[in-house]
């Protein structure tokens, strides 16, 4: 019979009313799937891994969770991983999984926009449907996969793109890759993946990896202090297709100068970032150094930063990120 283990972390699909009114993840694995009900055609098995809402979660539980999906992966009598996770922040984890994806079976995240002690809960239909992807053949060779109000998505690429909206996510370029039935996924596109990355090095939960967002008069005082504080990477996610303002330049090339890896993202949801603007767009941001990252949303830049400045020197993370973040260079 196939088998899926379900990995719970927390989020709404795990919260709980607390005496105050405020909802808190309280459920664990178990519970979720006693919710869910049973499916009498696959085996599965529930494991806790973390039990937190995720706009708490840290760089170091993101490596612990993809540790904890590694450990699964090396059982061979494993047929699928699904992990269920908070929404806020679905979009890093599942990325962080994805990049380092070196196998065929599905990773499937899930979660819910209402928890389960409140009305019109989302939860145990998401995580049937998400079963049902992770124990379906068609769903092998994909990468990590978000399940969620009977859509599929690509990890990569993936927004968080409504607060409290039943379909919270979005793909940055395109759109959903399938359906989810309940009996299945019906598939409408196969994402392109680049060769798996290395897991997370034992720096990446203390690394200093920052986002800076662009708006009408920001001053890079903040990207000073980051430098300063010797932070190895940021992320400038700026206005439009990715531009800062003329009163940033010097300050990125001091940064860049000063050893830091300054990532050109963009603050707009959706489309690719462009290099068409000088006066302190893109185009000379590119120049004093930038890496752009057209590609990928900020917060996906910035884990893949992350993951890149745990592993290697900041010289080579910056040609990496170059490379695997631009969608001239294939994805
Ligand atoms: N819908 C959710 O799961 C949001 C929640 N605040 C979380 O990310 O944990």
């Amino acid at each position: 019979m196939t088998h899926i283990v379900v990995l719970a972390t927390g989020g709404t699909i795990a919260s709980r009313t607390g005496p105050g009114g405020a909802s808190v993840a309280a459920d664990g694995a178990g519970a979720l799937l006693e919710a869910a009900g049973p499916d009498p055609s696959v085996k599965v098995e529930p494991v806790d891994v973390l039990r937190e809402n995720s706009f708490n979660l840290t760089l170091e539980d993101l490596a612990s969770i993809a540790e904890a999906v590694q450990a699964q992966l090396a059982r061979p009598e494993v047929d699928g991983i699904v992990l269920t996770h908070g929404t806020d922040t679905i979009e890093e984890t599942a990325f962080l999984l994805d990049l380092v994806h070196a196998d065929d079976r599905p990773v499937v995240l899930t979660g819910a926009q209402i928890a389960p002690d409140r009305d019109g809960s989302d939860g145990p239909r998401n995580l049937r449907q998400a079963i049902g992807v992770a124990a379906a053949p068609e769903a092998r060779g994909l990468g990590v996969l978000v399940a969620f109000a009977g859509q599929l998505f690509a990890a990569r690429g993936l927004r968080k793109a409504h607060t409290l909206l039943p379909q919270p996510f979005a793909a940055q370029s395109g759109g959903p890759i399938g359906q989810v039935l309940d009996d299945g996924p019906l598939l409408t596109a196969r994402p392109a993946r680049p060769e798996p990355l290395p897991l997370p090095g034992p720096g990446f939960g203390s690394l200093r990896v920052e986002t800076l967002t662009l708006s009408p008069g920001a001053t890079p005082e903040l990207l000073d202090h980051l430098v300063a504080q010797r932070a190895p990477g940021i992320v400038l996610a700026g206005t439009g297709s990715g531009n800062l303002n003329r009163g940033y330049l010097r300050s990125l090339r001091a940064a860049v100068d000063a050893g830091t890896v300054v990532a050109l993202s963009s603050r707009v949801p959706f489309g690719p970032g462009a290099a068409i603007y000088g006066s302190g767009g893109a185009v000379d941001a590119i120049a004093a150094g930038a890496v752009p990252a057209t590609a990928l949303p900020f917060p996906q830049t910035r884990i893949l930063l992350a993951l890149l400045l745990s592993r290697f020197p900041a010289d080579v993370a910056a040609d990496r990120l170059r490379h695997r973040a631009n969608r001239e260079k294939g994805i």
